[in-house]
């Protein structure tokens, strides 16, 4: 379901999105801090004038960059044009097949699309190893639960893990983002938490719930359940973004475990439903820009 329900509005001035790294000291030392090492297959999503294609090219990485503007890829396309573990994708990376084989992510992305992006990344069949993206703090903050726990971070914590590795200076593009810009890093698990079938239940059960914020306990435990989860686990106050991660792992095993199917029959269809409703407001959102 990578990015299948997405309307591309080519309308949009791709210059919005066009804050360019400048600093290559700095590119280097977060190099050197990633799991991005000599030989990987690394995608460079709007690859721009390539100061991060030729970083990672330096350090002996394939590198397939991505770009949209046609001024950026006559330019990508002279400058490395003896490269031969250079690859050139032009157009709209929200349009481009992703690799079969392993191959991890470094990229200052589009901001405008900063969600299709990350859905299209992290519900791929093969997502990357490793995905660095740049990009908006606050989107960071939403997809990582860093402040607090979101919806969001809640989808996509049983396949990856996720941590804000850098801070950037507005100084360090050109010209300079009027919003925080961060390094957000993007590990895809090594062992699943649960199986698919598990997964889609999960899915399900925390869409409920975030829909049902104030009801839910109570609509899916029973009073013994609850008391039980008070005692053994500590889980008494049912505030969707203040139950950590591991905390809603023990709702949903709960749940798995014990609630019977009558009950669990009633979440069924809300990870669709929230899906619907995310893409709904994304259609609203770009109509009005
Ligand atoms: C924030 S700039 C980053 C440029 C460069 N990577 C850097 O760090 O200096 C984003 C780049 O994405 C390109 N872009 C915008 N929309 C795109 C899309 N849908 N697919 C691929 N590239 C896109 C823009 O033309 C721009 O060069």
């Amino acid at each position: 379901m990578s990015g299948d329900n997405r309307e591309i509005n080519h309308s949009l001035p791709i210059h919005y999105s066009q804050n360019y790294l400048i600093s290559e000291g700095l590119i280097d030392r977060l190099l050197q801090q990633s799991n991005i090492h000599s030989n990987d297959a690394v995608f460079d999503i709007g690859a721009g004038k390539g100061i991060l294609t030729k970083a990672l090219l330096n350090m002996g990485c394939k590198v397939t960059a991505v770009e949209l503007d046609e001024k950026n890829i006559l330019y990508l396309k002279k400058r490395f044009s003896n490269e031969k573990r250079f690859t050139l994708l032009r157009g709209d990376f929200m349009e481009l097949p992703l690799p079969d084989g392993s191959y991890k992510v470094f990229s200052n992305i589009p901001f405008f699309i900063t969600s299709d992006i990350f859905n299209k990344i992290t519900q791929a069949k093969n997502p990357p190893l490793d995905t660095y993206l740049i990009l908006q703090k606050q989107a960071a903050i939403k997809y990582s639960g860093t402040m607090e726990t979101t919806l969001k971070s809640l989808l996509l914590k049983p396949k990856f893990n996720m941590k804000i590795m850098h801070r950037f200076s507005r100084n360090d593009f050109s010209p300079k983002p009027n919003v925080d810009i961060v390094l957000l890093h993007i590990q895809k698990r090594k062992f699943d938490e649960f199986t698919m079938k598990e997964f889609e239940l999960y899915r399900d059960f925390i869409c409920y719930c975030y829909k049902n914020n104030r009801t839910f306990p109570k609509r899916i435990f029973s009073h013994r359940q609850l008391k039980e989860l008070r005692i053994r686990h500590g889980i008494s106050n049912y505030q969707t973004s203040a139950i950590a991660y591991e905390e809603w792992i023990i709702l949903f095993k709960c749940f798995l475990q014990y609630v019977s199917d009558e009950k669990k029959s009633q979440v069924t269809g809300s990870y669709r439903q929230y899906l619907l409703q995310d893409f709904k407001l994304k259609k609203q959102f770009r109509s009005r820009e």
